[in-house]
């Protein structure tokens, strides 16, 4: 069967490779870029990437390359599946050889560091002369470990061109990865990048033994600090009671794939948040998007007692026991004025 387009996926991580395998599925013609030659040769002899998604086998529709300008030549779509750190770096990389008809499509959960900017913003400061309300971003509960099996999936693409959102459907959609669209980029985006704080949370309260009530409180009281400060930078409410709100919530904070989850349970266990993150070996963007809700929750004169929580245990040393007791002994608040914090601050609908 000839492809059905030529696609680019950067870069060859867990969730790029899961990505890319989904592309072939499809029909697509997938070039995978790394920067890792060693990675690239497996991937091309060896039709696997065991470092990031070992016992999967990969299509003969993808090929991996290191050359930029090879991934994104001819390309129908891009999807940039960097770290958060690193997507400056790669979208700088990739402004020399993308053709502004080409769609791009990112789906990585987090915040640049320092510039507090979401990833749509810092693509869109990379790329320019392409259009950002064409930028999209895909999000939602999907672990690369689950996909890459084929099992049943749901996914939402944002993008402010309904054209581009449509695209990127088209694109990806498969009997067992259901995309659904969605105007709202900054809600997708921060619940994506958010919802890793209250997993890392998940995870210490698991590892603690806290039990069920507690960790349906932080799901419930995390979603409201989500959506609260989402509202705050611009995000439409109802996206957070969607597959980038309360979905990618529920999988992250509840699932043995999360990486977030994981870390948490590590730090339970009394290792050090250094340790925790050389041992998994993946990224782990709850950490950096502490910091970043930490300032961002200052900035936008939103209440997020959770994230504040979570940052007192992962950079000031505090216990997270004294966490808990201290989110507990909070003053007494009325829910509905709580989850109504932004309007305060000028929101409206
Ligand atoms: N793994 C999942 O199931 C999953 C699902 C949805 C979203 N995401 C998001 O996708 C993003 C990527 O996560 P992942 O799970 O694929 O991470 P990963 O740790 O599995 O892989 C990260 C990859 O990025 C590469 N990399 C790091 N810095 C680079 C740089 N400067 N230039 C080029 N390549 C670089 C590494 O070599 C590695 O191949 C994260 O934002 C994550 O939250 C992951
Ligand atoms: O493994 P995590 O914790 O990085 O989560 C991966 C995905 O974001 C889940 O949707």
């Amino acid at each position: 069967m000839a492809a059905r387009s030529k696609t680019a996926v950067l870069v060859a991580g867990s969730w790029g490779t899961a990505i890319a395998s989904v592309l072939s599925d499809n029909g697509h013609q997938v070039m995978l870029w790394s920067r890792n030659q060693e990675q690239v040769e497996e991937i091309n002899r060896e039709r696997r990437n065991s470092r990031f998604l070992s016992g999967a086998e990969l299509s003969y529709r993808i090929q991996a390359t290191r050359s930029m300008q090879e991934a994104l030549e001819d390309a129908e779509a891009v999807i940039v599946v960097a770290p958060s750190a690193a997507m400056r770096e790669v979208a700088s990389q990739m402004k020399h050889h993308l053709h502004e008809r080409t769609t791009v499509i990112h789906a990585t959960k987090g915040f640049e560091a320092g510039s507090l900017k979401r990833m749509t913003e810092v693509l869109a400061e990379e790329l320019n002369g392409y259009d950002p309300k064409r930028l999209a971003v895909l999000s939602g509960p999907s672990h690369a470990e689950e996909v890459i099996q084929r099992r049943p999936t749901t996914v939402v693409v944002a993008c402010e061109d309904k054209t581009a959102a449509e695209t990127a459907q088209d694109l990806l959609i498969t009997p067992y990865f259901r995309v659904y669209t969605n105007p709202d980029v900054v809600g997708v985006e921060v619940g994506g990048a958010l919802k890793n704080i209250i997993a890392l949370g998940a995870g210490l309260s698991d590892g603690l033994g806290f039990g069920d009530n507690a960790k349906a409180a932080l799901l419930t009281r995390g979603l409201a600090e989500i959506a609260r400060l989402g509202m705050a930078m611009g995000a439409n409410p109802l996206t957070f009671s969607g597959l980038a709100g309360i979905g990618d919530l529920v999988v992250t904070c509840t699932s043995k794939h999360s990486r977030n989850w994981r870390a948490g349970a590590m730090l339970a266990e009394g290792q050090s948040l250094e340790e925790v993150l050389k041992r998994m070996g993946m990224v782990v963007e709850g950490v950096k998007t502490t910091q970043a809700a930490y300032k961002l929750s200052r900035q936008y004169g939103i209440t997020m007692p959770i994230a504040d929580e979570l940052h007192n245990v992962l950079f000031d040393g505090k216990e997270p026991k004294a966490a808990v007791e201290d989110l507990m002994e909070r003053g007494r608040t009325h829910e509905m004025e709580d989850l109504a914090e932004p309007f305060q601050s000028g929101w409206s609908i």
